[in-house]
């Protein structure tokens, strides 16, 4: 094994895990050296070393073996400075100068190491519309560092919808405009590995104290921490500690926090007492806004490669899951047609992304309905799927089971899992009540094409 060679399998690795876990933890291990069976990495922090070890090991010493196969474990060591140790095999590797590195602080501050962070996710790249303005506004707001005014900024929405991407843009710019402010960014499962560590280590007065003297706590994807009781616990200790010293907070989840199931009402209710805002489905003009960003990204890699009129509006109509898709298929669209020398066309965009296009054939989801039905109606989606007979509920219900039905390939049985555990036949007469009323009631008439319209976009 080589350096060299690791730089080629890691390009392996990047297909394998994807660009997000690639950049954060796969890009900012460097291969040392392999001996007697043991492949050694150097890491910058510990925690990285560790979360590598037990999250990637087995797929990392899987690529290595095509290489070497006389390879039987990996292990992870931070390295010492020059001199500092003779039990060292080797002097340390040279600091990868990514940005990714750059974000690590150096190891013997390993407990308030901020998580890796994209240098590619800032708000200049950060395309703004309707569907995401207010996310937008207010992560601005927060990034500006000023007097905390909303505790905590609590962003949520779907998959691939930039919430990651907002949250280190905030980082970057506090990074930039207030150095001096100590930001902690982290996901919910890196607190809790914390948190676990120093349980373990018998070092929680350390952990607190760490936790409590920040100036801003970022906390992405705070659905993790469900179910999880004790880091629970914890975190609304850590939560409350920093709000009461006026320190600024914030949180990002998939669902909004009375949509998380098996989270503590306490918890709940604190992380609604700041600004709630949703980032919401893309729609046609943003996902076009986007495509239009980062084809000129693209030019950077590809400065010869033109794209003909109507792909880019093709691709906007038709991916409509998510951002991380879009952006995956134009990156592929790129380099297959830099590898073929051919200009993107239609025809090429058909050859090199069938599967793509074929897997975002719009899959309309239980969920989806439920939402864009509670939010037509103006009522609490809890409230939809909940016990609730009153006709202002369970009129919105009926017309989500019946688009549930008609739009998606769910059974009634599975339709009324789906709705808090009703019985099949609760939604069949739900299904026929509201085809009875789609002849006599204009206005459901009305709300039925518009929710459809609305889940077809
Ligand atoms: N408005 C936008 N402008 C530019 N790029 C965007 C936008 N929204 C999302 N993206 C890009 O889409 C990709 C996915 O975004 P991100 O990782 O922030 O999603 P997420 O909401 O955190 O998803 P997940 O729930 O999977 O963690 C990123 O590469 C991000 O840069």
């Amino acid at each position: 094994m080589t350096k060299e060679k690791w730089g080629q399998l890691r390009q392996r690795l990047l297909k394998t895990v994807g660009q997000n876990n690639y950049t954060n933890w796969i890009e900012p291990i460097e291969f040392r050296a392999a001996d007697d069976g043991i492949a050694t990495f150097d890491v910058p922090t510990n925690f990285l070393g560790n979360y590598v070890s037990q999250n990637f090991a087995e797929l990392i010493l899987h690529e290595l073996k095509t290489e070497d196969p006389s390879l039987r474990r990996l292990q992870f060591a931070v390295p010492t400075p020059v001199g500092a140790g003779a039990d060292m095999p080797q002097a340390p590797q040279p600091v990868q100068s990514s940005a990714a590195m750059r974000a690590v602080k150096p190891a013997a501050n390993t407990a308030l190491t901020t998580a890796p962070l994209d240098k590619r996710f800032t708000f200049d790249t950060f395309v703004v519309g309707k569907p995401n303005e207010l996310a937008h506004a207010a992560a601005r707001r927060v990034a500006e560092g000023g007097p905390v005014t909303f505790n905590p900024l609590f962003l949520y929405g779907g998959v691939g919808l930039g919430k990651t991407h907002l949250m280190h843009a905030i980082a970057h710019e506090l990074r930039a405009r207030r150095p001096e402010m100590n930001v902690l960014y982290l996901s919910a499962e890196q607190f809790m590995y914390r948190f676990v560590q120093a349980l373990r280590d018998r070092k929680m007065m350390d952990f607190k104290e760490i936790f409590r003297s920040v100036d801003v706590l970022m906390v992405d994807d705070v659905q993790f921490i469900a179910g999880k009781d004790s880091t629970q616990e914890e975190f609304f200790h850590t939560f409350n500690a920093l709000v009461d010293q006026n320190k600024q907070i914030i949180i990002s989840a998939d669902r909004s926090p009375s949509e998380i199931k098996d989270l503590e009402d306490r918890v709940k209710s604190r992380l609604q007492c700041g600004l709630v805002v949703d980032l919401h489905p893309t729609d046609y003009e943003l996902r076009l806004g986007i495509l239009q960003s980062k084809v000129e990204q693209q030019r950077l890699n590809y400065p010869d490669l033109e794209v003909e009129a109507g792909v880019l509006e093709f691709l906007a109509h038709r991916i409509s899951t998510n951002v991380r898709v879009l952006e995956g298929a134009l990156t592929r669209l790129f380099a297959f047609a830099s590898l073929v020398g051919r200009e993107i066309n239609m025809e090429l965009t058909q050859d090199c992304l069938s599967d793509v296009l074929r897997a975002s054939e719009r899959k309309i989801t239980v969920e989806e309905i439920q939402r864009k039905v509670s939010d037509h109606y103006n009522i609490r989606l809890s409230d939809m799927i909940g016990p609730k007979r009153l006709r202002s509920y369970a009129r919105p219900r009926q017309v989500a089971m019946y688009l549930c039905k008609k739009m998606t390939s769910r059974s009634l049985p599975e339709i009324g899992r789906r709705f808090g555990g009703r019985d099949h036949t609760t939604v069949m007469h739900g299904v026929k009540r509201i085809e009875e009323l789609k002849t006599q009631d204009g206005q459901i008439a009305e709300d039925l094409e518009l929710l459809r319209r609305a889940l077809e976009e």
